[in-house]
């Protein structure tokens, strides 16, 4: 809830007023402004907008409060949580989900199906969350027409892999402040968050091993240089990155484990029935947002405004989203890119009208196709 945030931000001293949001804020209105072209009546009247996202525990990381602002600047009443909530202000119920993980979907879906029958999207955050919107709509248990955000290029692309490059090694090093230099590290699983944390991990100067289950991913991760693993080493620390905690078997830690010592929060250190130690960061949760504040603002706003624009065409092209698992179309995508690249003093390059006509493509895009993933 938004008051639990003035509550955290009077006990750091700061109010939103306080909070740095000018690049972010401005960089979040130019894009909707860019997109949105003043747009006379705000798209986003009447949505009620239940938000289920991380909120990291430094209010610094004002890339929610931008988002949640940038939603009620367009017209919507929002709940916000990082657990599922529901109900609204004056017994209205939500109408509209914005979701990390697919959490509140669930929930939703399994518990408050009375509410079902007035929400008109969801937008996902997630590749987890996406994985479950696609298996429930298969499964025939989806029920609300959603927009999977995590594949906009603009949002894998930059926040799994550029923002997993850098939150990673900033949860491990406000956890453990460990060198990983000369260190050997084990990632489990080559994707884009993945590929992000094995290229930080070895440019500190650790030898990477990666596991794969993909054979096209594994061949990706040879290629690149990394290899593959066999035992756990004396205080080896476990940390997963993954929407949920199911990356690590934190159960059998704790029924196996001899003796299990706190030794900050975050960080438990058990030993295991050899006698050697392994240590736990976020008790088998988000390093990033566990032990840190997750990514920087700068690709959650990329991100978010994928949210933003999936909300709105939700919101006011129902029609165009049948009962399914739908994406934002290509250009939206560019259009995101687009707004950022002044943020970082960028100058894009533009076709010229006769390279146009040969390549076939339109100068202000879309530049790529739309099945083109970067
Ligand atoms: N903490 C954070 O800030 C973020 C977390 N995520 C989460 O990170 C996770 C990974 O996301 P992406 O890299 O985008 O997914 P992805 O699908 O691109 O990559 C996952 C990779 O893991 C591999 N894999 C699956 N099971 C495996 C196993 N048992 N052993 C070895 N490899 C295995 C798959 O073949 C795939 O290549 C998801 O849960 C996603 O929601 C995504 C973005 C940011
Ligand atoms: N600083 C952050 N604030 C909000 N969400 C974040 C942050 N860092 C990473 N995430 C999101 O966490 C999910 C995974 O649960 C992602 O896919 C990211 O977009």
């Amino acid at each position: 809830q938004l008051d639990h945030l003035e509550e955290i931000g009077a006990e750091w001293g700061l109010s939103f007023g306080d909070l740095d949001t000018q690049g972010v804020e401005c960089r979040f209105h130019k894009c909707l402004d860019s997109i949105l072209g003043g747009a006379e009546t705000l798209p986003l009247s009447g949505a009620r907008v239940a938000g289920c996202l991380h909120i990291p525990y430094v209010l610094q990381d004002h890339s929610n409060c931008v988002l949640i602002e940038t939603l009620t600047a367009l017209g919507a009443e929002v709940t916000w949580s990082s657990c599922s909530l529901t109900a609204f202000p004056g017994g209205k119920s939500l109408n509209m989900i914005l979701d990390d993980g697919c959490d509140l979907t669930t929930l939703v879906h399994e518990k408050f199906l009375q509410y079902l029958k007035d929400i008109k999207g969801i937008s996902e955050e997630t590749t987890t969350g996406a994985h479950h919107l696609y298996k429930a709509f298969h499964e025939g248990r989806l029920k609300v027409p959603a927009i999977n955000v995590n594949d906009s290029v603009t949002k894998f692309k930059f926040d799994n892999y550029y923002g997993c490059r850098e939150s990673l090694v900033d949860g491990n090093n406000c956890a453990t402040d460990v060198m990983l230099a000369g260190k050997v590290a084990i990632v489990a699983g080559y994707g884009d968050v993945g590929k992000g944390c094995a290229e930080s991990l070895r440019s500190y100067g650790a030898r990477i091993l990666v596991t794969e289950i993909d054979p096209i991913n594994a061949l990706q991760a040879a290629i690149a240089g990394y290899e593959h693993f066999s035992v756990m080493p004396e205080d080896a620390i476990v940390c997963n990155i993954n929407h949920f905690n199911v990356g690590i078997d934190v159960a059998w830690l704790k029924a196996n484990a001899k003796q299990a010592v706190n030794v900050k929060p975050q960080v438990d250190r058990f030993t295991i029935p050899s006698g050697r130690h392994i240590i736990l960061l976020a008790e088998g949760r988000l390093v990033n947002l566990g032990c840190a504040t997750g990514h920087p603002s700068f690709v959650m706003s990329c991100s978010f405004a994928n949210q933003v624009l999936a909300q709105i065409a939700l919101w006011t092209t129902p029609g165009k989203f049948p009962l399914g698992v739908h994406m934002l179309p290509k250009e939206l995508d560019e259009e995101v890119a687009r707004a950022h690249l002044a943020q970082l003093n960028v100058k894009l390059t533009e076709l010229s009208t006769e390279q146009s006509e040969y390549l076939d493509i339109p100068v202000q895009g879309q530049i790529k196709a739309s099945h083109y993933r970067c």
